[in-house]
C-alpha cells in the first residue's frame, strides 16, 4: 500500500471498511495515472498528425472526425461523455 493512501483519511467508521476504502483507492490512482499517460500520449498523437497533415498541404483540423469522436464517447457514456471528448479533442489541437 502506498504511503499516500495510508495517510489519507478514509471517512470511515470502522477498521475494517477503512481497510477496504484504502485497497480501492489503491487501485483507483493506479487507474487516475493511466488515464493521465493515456490523455498525454494522445494529445501528443494529435499534435503530430495535425503538423504532419499541415506540412503535406493539407489542413489543420478534419471535423467529421471529430464529430465522430464525439459521438463515439456519447454514445458510451452519454452526454458527460460528449464534453470528456470535447476536452480531449482540445487537449490535442487546441480550442477552436
Ligand atoms: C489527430 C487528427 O487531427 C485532428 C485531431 C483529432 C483528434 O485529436 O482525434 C481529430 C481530427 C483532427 O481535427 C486526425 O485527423 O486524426
Amino acid at each position: 500500500m502506498s504511503a499516500d493512501v495510508m495517510d489519507q483519511n478514509t471517512g470511515a467508521g470502522e477498521p475494517l471498511a477503512a481497510d477496504e476504502i484504502r485497497a480501492m483507492r489503491e487501485r483507483i490512482d493506479e487507474i487516475d495515472q493511466q488515464i493521465i499517460d493515456l490523455w498525454q500520449e494522445r494529445a501528443r498523437l494529435s499534435q503530430t498528425v495535425g503538423k504532419t497533415r499541415m506540412a503535406s498541404g493539407g489542413t489543420r483540423l478534419v471535423l467529421s472526425r471529430e464529430r465522430e469522436i464525439v459521438e463515439r464517447f456519447r454514445e458510451a457514456m452519454g452526454p458527460d461523455g460528449a464534453q470528456v471528448a470535447l476536452m480531449i479533442l482540445r487537449a490535442g489541437r487546441g480550442p477552436l
